[in-house]
This record gives C-alpha cells, sequence and structure tokens, in this order.
C-alpha cells in the first residue's frame, strides 16, 4: 500500500516551493516567507545525513498546511484519502517534509485535536466537492474555478469554504487564517483574493442567502440540481431516483455525506474476546456499542486514531470491519472443520473471519488476482494467528477451475463491485466511479459467478456477495446467473442473518439508512445434488 501514499512530486529542493497552475504542469517558484524561521536540524536515524535546513513557520495552523498539501497529494498522486487518513499521527515527520517541500516551511507538529480536524477537513472537503466548487465558481469572479491559480489557492480556498459553511467555524477566524496561509505559502495578492471570497461567503452564509439551486423543473433539472445540494455525481443522483424514488435517494445522500461510524471485530482467533476489546475500550476512553447482531462486534463513532495508536490493529488483536460485512460471513456460515473456498479473497477481511469461525479446523482457500493484495491477506492471517487454515492461491479465478482441480461444498464469492453501498467511508469514491463502470464490473460478475459455480460439489452452496446496493449488481445477477445455470436454486438467508435483513426474495441486504451500516449483498444458491 506504500505507493499509495507516495506523492511523487518531480522535485526536492529546500528553496523552492510548488505553484501548480494545474494538476499536470507544476512550476517551481522561489520561496517568499517574512515569517520563516529558519534552523538546521539533523533527523532521527539519519546520522549520515548532511543537516538540513527547515523553516518553522509558528503563525500558520498546522491542521490548515497539513490539509491543504494532502488535498494536493491526494488530487496529484491520486491516493486515497482514507488511506492517507489511517498513516494518523505516526506520520508526522513524513508529512511535514511535504508540507515543507510544497508550501515551503514546516509547522509545529499536529496535536491529537488537529489531527481530528485535518481527518475531518480532508474527508468532508472531498465528499462535499461539487456543492463547494459550485459555491466557490458562483461567488469568485471568474465563475470557474479550474482557472483559479495555482491549484494551492484553490486548495486553501475550498478549505475555508468548507470551515464556514459545513463546520460552522468562527468566520473571522476561517477568513484571518486561510489568508495568512495563501499570503506566506503563494503570495500577498493570493491572500486579498482568499479575503474576497470568503468574506463575501460569510456575509451570504449569515443572511441564509447562498447561491444554491433550486429543485425544479424536469427531471434532468432536479438531478443536477440535488446532485449539487447533495454533492453526489449526477448519474448516481438519477439512478437512485430510478430505483429508490427521489426521498430515498436524498436520505442515502445525507447518509453517504455523514461522518461515518466503524465497527472492529475482536479476533477470537489469538484469544482475544468481545469482553477484552470492551475492557481495552473503556481504558483508552473510546465510547463504544456492542453490536446487536453480531458476538465479536463492537461499533464506535470516533476514537479510531485513539486505537490505532494503541496498537490493537497492529498486533492483531483486532479488525476494522463493518457488520455488513460481517453478516455476510454469517451467511456463508462457516463450520470447524469445513473446506471453504474464498473466490476474491483480498485483502481478507472476510477470509479472516472465516477463518476465525472455523476454530483452527478446516481450511480456506483464498483466492485473488492481485499479487500484492494476496500477500497482505497472507501476512495479516498470520498476524491473526489464522495461518495454520488459510491458504493463498495467486490466480484469475475465471482461469482457476481449468487449471486446479479443486471443489468445495461451500463458495464465496466476494465479487469486484461498483461500492456504491460504502460511500461514507470512503469520502473520494463516488468521484472516481463514472456510469459506464457499471456495465464492465456487471460482465465481470456475470464470468466471476460462472467460474465460482465451477467450484462448487453438487448438494454445495455458492455466496455471492458484493458491496454495493445497486440491484443490476445485486439481484439482477443473482437472476441472470440462476437463467444460465438451472442446477442452481435460491437458499433463503433466513437461517442466518436476523429477519431485518432479508429480502422478499431470500437475499440478505443491508441498507445504510435503514440499518446504519454500510450497505450489502448476499445471495446463497445451492447446486441440485
Ligand atoms: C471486493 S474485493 C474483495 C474483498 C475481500 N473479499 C475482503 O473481504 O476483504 C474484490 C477482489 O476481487 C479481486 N478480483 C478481481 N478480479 C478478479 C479475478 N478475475 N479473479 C480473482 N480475483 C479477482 C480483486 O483483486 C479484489 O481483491
Amino acid at each position: 500500500m506504500a505507493q499509495l501514499f507516495h506523492l511523487g512530486l518531480p522535485f526536492s529542493v529546500e528553496s523552492h516551493k510548488i505553484s501548480a497552475s494545474s494538476s499536470k504542469s507544476l512550476k517551481l517558484v522561489p520561496t517568499i516567507s517574512a515569517s520563516n524561521i529558519s534552523f538546521s536540524t539533523t533527523r532521527k536515524g539519519s546520522a549520515n545525513r548532511l543537516p538540513k535546513t527547515q523553516k518553522l513557520n509558528l503563525e500558520v495552523s498546522p491542521h490548515r498546511a497539513v490539509s491543504a498539501v494532502r488535498l494536493m497529494r491526494i488530487e496529484l498522486g491520486g491516493a486515497f484519502a482514507d488511506l492517507l487518513n489511517e498513516k494518523g499521527k505516526g506520520s508526522g515527520e513524513n508529512e511535514m517534509a511535504y508540507v515543507e517541500r510544497t508550501l515551503g516551511f514546516r509547522t509545529r507538529e499536529l496535536n491529537d485535536q488537529d489531527l481530528r480536524l485535518v481527518t475531518d477537513i480532508v474527508g468532508g472537503t472531498i465528499r462535499w466537492r461539487r456543492y463547494l466548487d459550485h459555491l466557490i465558481s458562483s461567488i469568485s469572479h471568474d465563475k470557474d474555478i479550474s482557472s483559479m491559480e495555482p491549484l494551492l489557492l484553490q486548495k486553501v480556498a475550498k478549505i475555508g469554504f468548507y470551515e464556514i459553511v459545513k463546520l460552522d467555524m468562527p468566520h473571522y477566524a476561517v477568513v484571518d487564517e486561510n489568508v495568512r496561509l495563501a499570503k506566506v505559502a503563494l503570495r500577498p495578492g493570493a491572500g486579498n483574493m482568499v479575503n474576497g471570497i470568503l468574506r463575501k461567503l460569510a456575509v451570504l452564509k449569515e443572511n441564509e442567502s447562498l447561491p444554491l439551486p433550486k429543485v425544479e423543473g424536469d427531471d434532468r433539472a432536479q438531478a443536477r440540481a440535488l446532485a449539487t445540494l447533495h454533492s453526489h455525481p449526477v448519474w448516481m443522483v438519477r439512478r437512485w431516483t430510478k430505483y429508490l424514488g427521489q426521498e430515498e435517494a436524498i436520505k442515502l445522500m445525507m447518509w453517504n455525506n455523514n461522518e461515518p461510524s466503524f465497527s472492529l471485530r475482536a479476533n477470537h482467533a489469538r484469544g482475544f474476546s468481545r469482553a477484552d476489546l470492551v475492557a481495552q475500550l473503556n481504558e483508552l476512553k473510546v465510547p463504544h456499542k456492542l453490536s446487536s447482531h453480531l458476538d465479536e462486534f463492537v461499533r464506535i463513532k470516533t476514537g479510531l486514531q485513539i486505537i490505532i495508536q494503541a496498537g490493537l490493529l497492529r498486533k492483531g488483536l483486532c479488525s476494522v470491519q463493518d457488520e455488513s460485512a460481517g453478516l455476510i460471513v454469517s451467511v456463508v456460515d462457516p463450520q470447524p472443520g469445513e473446506i471453504i473456498i474464498d473466490c476474491c479473497a483480498a485483502p481478507g477481511g472476510k477470509t479472516l473471519y472465516i477463518a476465525s469461525r472455523l476454530s483452527g479446523q478446516g481450511k480456506v482457500f483464498a483466492v485473488d488476482v492481485n499479487r500484492g493484495r494476496l500477500r497482505i491477506l497472507k501476512e495479516t492471517a498470520k498476524l491473526h494467528q489464522v495461518d495454520d487454515v488459510v491458504t493463498t492461491i495467486h490466480s484469475d479465478l475465471r482461469t482457476l477451475p481449468d487449471s486446479k482441480p479443486l471443489k468445495c461444498n461451500k463458495v464465496l464469492l466476494d465479487a469486484p463491485c461498483s461500492g456504491l453501498g460504502v460511500l461514507s467511508k470512503r469520502a473520494d469514491l463516488r468521484w472516481n466511479r463514472r456510469l459506464e463502470d457499471m456495465e464492465e464490473l456487471k460482465k465481470l460478475q456475470d464470468e466471476l459467478l460462472d467460474a465460482a459455480s465451477k467450484l462448487v460439489n453438487p448438494g454445495g452452496v455458492l455466496v455471492y456477495s458484493t458491496c454495493s446496493i445497486d440491484p443490476e449488481e445485486n439481484d439482477e445477477r443473482v437472476a441472470a446467473f440462476l437463467e444460465r445455470h438451472p442446477d442452481f436454486h435460491i437458499d433463503s438467508v433466513d437461517r442466518y442473518v436476523p429477519v431485518d435483513f432479508v429480502t422478499d426474495r431470500g437475499f440478505y441486504f443491508s441498507n445504510p439508512v435503514k440499518h446504519s451500516l454500510d450497505g450489502s449483498f448476499a445471495a446463497r444458491l445451492i447446486r441440485d445434488s
């Protein structure tokens, strides 16, 4: 995963900073900063390297500088915001180096409160991208955010807009601090520009007259307005309005824009029970709630950073896993002694839970086409002490049945999908998905279902699952499969998950709005004996 954190900026010159006129062309300009203090330092573990000159700026708020640089790294490097956040406080050293290379100065190190703000601002600014772009281009003179030069200035303006409109932070402080950041990191003129548009925004917000579109006109116009108001791509709004109706589509978008909550699974395979996990959470003062659906799971709304820093994940005592994913494993219903093939297994969330439920007796064959992700699965299996029951197989599932004589009574196909059920956790995903992806994904899902079915013994079960809420990836794929494979029939999941999650057709479905979990789907398909 390391490469996802790499920005790949084409320089590392101390006395220069980026002036990016677009994500494609980066210019170097000399650093001008009256408030920078220069001093020499030697980094830990780098005794043989030459001391570096660092410029420390104590006037700029660290969380804003770091947020602006993270947003640039995400845009320029294509890195995922969530993965960057996972690095947490431990990344302070590297992160400050990025800040220095990008802005021309360092700020003081981030404390816990700064770190929470960075997570909030980066995630929120990405989620609210369409909404914020609309406001900025409506309020700024040139009406076109992409022409706002340079890229860093766009980020500073967007942070200010987000802080005023969505975080409701005191206007004077937001204006003052973002103007200072623009001046120090860029030039005085940039500060004046930020000052102008943030002040205008603050007045409009106070008068409750933000220039927002009205939901009126034909379906297309309404979808465009809703897409801006709730900051989603227009195609998603149109699709959800078609399948769920406008009211439910709006509720779903509101859910996606909320701060996500997380679940933790206590790792029984390491002898660490939910009671042990609860004791640790109490000690760390992390508020939590027991899952009412799964014995090993605990829900948390805040405090994930604290848990990461305490090392609970690093020691393999627990995993971050949504209950919706845990319930898919319940649909598989692993029993000690069974042999199970997990067809699209990496990075291994479900494999590890299946392995833990086997209690050391049986086998999970974890198949995946991605060698790197499979390596992560293997390492995590070792850490979780379930490596004796997990065997990895690197293969394209579509060629596996012809190359390996592998068959068993339980097969899980957790198919690659749009991820439309997990948009609250993946702030950037909505902007990376395109309507065209859906057709490609559906074709791949059909091919993988056909291949997975060949691994199922007569009388055995094939579980097809996704983390999507889209009927075309879920019910429709199952219906198409059953037409191609009349020797399979649906087995209702009602014996395996709470009735509230069972659909009319006997499938498992978690609805983010109804269940306050990620959206996911699973079908149990039995092969005739
Ligand atoms: C939704 S993810 C699986 C998540 C995993 N089950 C978990 O719980 O952590 C889908 C996986 O399918 C894999 N994949 C995609 N195409 C594949 C193929 N043709 N054969 C095997 N694996 C494939 C991807 O590499 C990816 O790891």
